[in-house]
């Protein structure tokens, strides 16, 4: 299959180029830089610290657009939007892993997979988040009237707050309670808060250095508390699930997924 990496710039577009480059299954057709990059240009595997690939990064996509089968894109909002845009009129794989997304970009996105795009949107493209993003809608099911508190850490030059994956996490807990996060959601604690709100999911997020990415759901009951861990180690995690991402959904019809469609899990 025929990927496109958006953001070939970025520290996820250098994890996605290796990972396609290293893929028995995948070929690097294009990698895309934003106009005015100082990466435009360059070769896609050079500039990765890899062989050379003959693919030099552009910023023009719809010069790319034919033959392609997929879109790797860990980008900004908006720019995400308007590929799932250009991949829902071509029928093409958009693997969307960019985060913090509006309300009104996700509307939007849904609306490329009803027309015509496959579409896999997670905060987190790694197995062992899915996983337990999966434990933690069954733990909050099992101690319903325990306090959900979720902590993340990442690298100083992250924009978005919480982290989307922690967002994912809170939408298991409320998944697993039967609750809208919307409406359960207290974020960024400060001065004379008042007691806790039981039924509340809690966020605190730290930035600084180079965390790849540290994430941790609370359970805090009565003289108890369970702690769930993730923790990142290197970028190849999500480029490994976006990859395999774009083979489960290039045999699916349009629409919008998660990862755990790709993952088939069901409990
Ligand atoms: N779901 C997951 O598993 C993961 C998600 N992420 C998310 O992926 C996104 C990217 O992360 P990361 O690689 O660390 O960030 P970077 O800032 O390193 O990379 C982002 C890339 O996207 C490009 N870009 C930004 N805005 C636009 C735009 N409007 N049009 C075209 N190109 C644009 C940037 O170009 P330029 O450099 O020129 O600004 C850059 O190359 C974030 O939202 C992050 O949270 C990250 C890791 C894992
Ligand atoms: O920006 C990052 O780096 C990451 N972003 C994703 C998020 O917002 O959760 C995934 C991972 O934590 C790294």
């Amino acid at each position: 299959m025929k990927v496109i990496v958006a953001g070939a710039g970025g520290r996820m577009g250098v994890a996605n180029i290796k990972a396609i480059a290293n893929h028995p299954d995948l070929l690097l057709h294009a990698a895309i830089g934003r106009p005015g990059s100082a990466v435009i240009g360059k070769d896609a595997g050079s500039f990765v610290g890899g062989d050379a690939l003959g693919v030099a990064i552009t910023d023009d996509i719809d010069a790319v657009l034919d033959g392609a089968d997929a879109i790797i894109d860990f980008t900004a909002p908006g720019a995400s939007v308007a590929l799932a845009q250009k991949a829902a009129a071509r029928g093409l794989v958009h693997i969307i892993g960019t985060t913090g997304c509006s309300e009104a970009d996700d509307a939007a996105i849904a609306a490329a997979g009803a027309a015509g795009a496959r579409i896999v949107k997670s905060g987190n493209f790694s197995m062992g988040m899915v996983v337990l993003a999966n434990l933690v809608r069954q733990a909050a099911a099992a101690l319903a009237d325990y306090d959900v508190e979720i902590f993340e850490m990442h690298h100083a030059k992250k924009v978005d707050a919480p982290s989307g994956t922690a967002l994912m996490l809170g939408e298991a807990a409320a998944l697993g309670r039967n609750v809208s996060l919307k409406d359960k959601k207290v974020s960024g604690r400060d001065g004379h808060t008042g007691a806790r709100e039981p039924g509340t999911i809690g966020f605190t997020a730290l930035r600084g250095g180079t965390v790849i990415g540290d994430h941790m759901v609370i359970l805090a009951g009565p003289s108890e508390r369970i702690e769930l861990n993730h923790k990142a180690e290197d970028r190849t995690i999500y480029a490994n699930g976006a990859a395999r991402a774009v083979l489960w959904a290039y045999g699916q019809k349009p629409g919008l997924y998660s990862m755990v469609d790709v993952l088939g899990l069901t409990d």
